[in-house]
């Protein structure tokens, strides 16, 4: 049943009222004067939405955007953005995920956004993951893996990616093969249960015709877990 309506803000389910929570959570650690990152995805519109509140109320901050969404998203709620000619470097990112295990490696890529995601998470000296319960796993591989390939011979890369023991499948919309905001496509790996994110990462990385993995391994600094009434923030702070 389709009870959420980011448009008509009612009923929100519990899933919903989560990832509210966590976006919501995730904008105390914005401070004013600030670069940050935006990135992609139902829990970061929480974020956005948050933020534009700040924002009226006189916080200065400026914001590169991770997808086209997020930056119809940033105009619609007046974020400032600014672009890779004006800074290089941010001070924060925050962005949602589809998987975070024990050790806050992520799977992302669900929405197709990843590579810009890995970008703008690489360049900030701080990256905060908000997720709602359900995205914490004990070990990713349940959510398959997206990975971003050239259109280029795809279907040769796909043989490659399969020979490593991944199951990949081109992910397809409405019977189209879906086209990443870079013009690129997306596989979506079975790998099981991943062992070694880091590992499996660095052989599909290797493999011609691969732009990049939706692991993220090692680069989240903060989790907010999202829970339908409160959200909690890790690290713990005093
Ligand atoms: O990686 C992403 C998009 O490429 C998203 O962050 C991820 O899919 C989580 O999305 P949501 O907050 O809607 O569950």
């Amino acid at each position: 049943m389709e009870i959420f309506s980011i448009k008509g803000m009612i009923n929100l389910d519990e899933k919903e009222m989560a990832k509210k929570q966590a976006g919501e959570a995730s904008v105390r650690f914005i401070e004013n004067g600030m670069t940050v990152g935006l990135g992609s995805g139902s829990t970061v519109y929480w974020m956005i939405r948050k933020l534009s509140d700040y924002i009226r109320d006189g916080m200065d901050v400026a914001a590169i955007p991770s997808s086209r969404q997020t930056e119809a998203w940033a105009r619609e709620f007046g974020v400032p953005l600014t672009d890779f000619s004006k800074t290089q470097q941010l001070d924060l990112t925050i962005d949602g995920a589809d998987e975070a295990d024990r050790e806050w490696n992520l799977t992302k890529g669900g929405g197709g956004a990843l590579v810009r995601e890995k970008i703008i998470a690489s360049i900030a000296e701080q990256f905060v993951v908000i997720v709602d319960e359900s995205k914490l796993v004990d070990q990713l591989g349940s959510f398959p893996l997206p990975v971003e390939i050239l259109p280029f011979g795809w279907q040769a890369t796909v043989e490659r990616m399969r020979a490593l023991g991944v199951e990949p499948v081109i992910r397809q919309t409405d019977g189209e093969i879906f086209v990443s905001d870079n013009g690129n496509y997306i596989v979506d790996c079975d790998a099981g249960l991943i062992n070694h994110p880091d590992a499996l990462h660095n052989r599909l990385k290797q493999l011609v015709g691969v732009v990049e993995t939706g692991i993220f391994s090692g680069m989240t600094n903060k989790l907010i877990v999202g829970y339908p009434d409160s959200a909690a923030a890790f690290p713990f702070e005093n």
